[in-house]
């Protein structure tokens, strides 16, 4: 199982924001991007999930019982920095959308939703309308979007912003859990994350935002 990402450069709007950035992660590895506000983390998360066409280079997978092409991004779960849930709809209903439109890869199986909210720490309340959570347990549920598919690789944005420390042990926990199974994590973040064997990429920046002004 191998994720590979390999010389991506990748532009938004005029400014060339990173360039040559490769790295190859196998399962059970992690890697934490690192540098200053604007320093490209977000937007190369967002190039290796597929969610913005690079510049130039290329992001692959490789595992065994996926079919031949298969693209990188049907690997990938993508908690950005947005939750990504309708206010309006209660908790299970959001949950069981994404577990629907996500589906499992090759390889495992998610969890039910009542499991994915007991392993967040919040059982009892997938009933209740999304927008009625705290922001804190608003983030928790975001989180279990990750449970309720199997997907290998979890691209994490500052995944434990606006979060007690009960909450930031609870995902390092299921972190490391999901390394335990042979995932990979790539994440974005300033708060240390508690993965001891976390390889780390430090983020300079590039064209566009001037050293001063960081
Ligand atoms: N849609 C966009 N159009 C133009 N420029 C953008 C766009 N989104 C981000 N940028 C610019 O790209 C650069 C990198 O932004 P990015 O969000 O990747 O940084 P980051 O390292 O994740 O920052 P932070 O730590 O603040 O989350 C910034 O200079 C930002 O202004």
């Amino acid at each position: 199982m191998r994720l590979t990402v390999e010389a991506l450069s990748a532009r938004r709007g005029e400014d060339l924001i990173f360039k040559d950035v490769s790295f190859t992660l196998s399962a059970g590895e992690s890697l934490i991007l690192t540098g200053r506000n604007g320093s490209g983390k977000s937007t190369l998360l967002r190039a290796v999930a597929g969610l913005l066409r690079p510049e130039s280079g290329r992001v692959t997978w490789e595992s065994d019982g996926a079919e031949p092409g298969t693209r990188a991004s049907e690997a990938c779960h993508y908690l950005g920095h947005r939750n990504a849930m309708k206010a309006e709809l209660s908790v299970r209903e959001n949950l069981e959308f994404w577990q629907n439109f996500v589906g499992d890869f090759a390889g495992g199986r998610g969890m039910t939703v009542t499991g994915a909210a007991d392993a967040v720490g919040l059982s009892g309340i997938t009933h209740l309308p999304f927008g009625y959570l705290s922001a804190g347990q608003q983030r928790r549920m975001a989180f279990a979007k990750l449970l309720v598919a199997w997907r290998p690789v979890w691209i994490l944005d500052e995944p434990t912003a606006a979060l007690d420390v009960s909450a930031e042990s609870v995902f390092t926990a299921l972190i490391k859990d999901h390394l335990g199974h042979d995932g990979i994590v790539l994440a974005a973040t300033h708060q240390p994350l508690g993965l001891e064997n976390a390889q780390e990429l430090k983020m300079t920046g590039f064209a566009g935002v001037m050293e001063s002004m960081w």
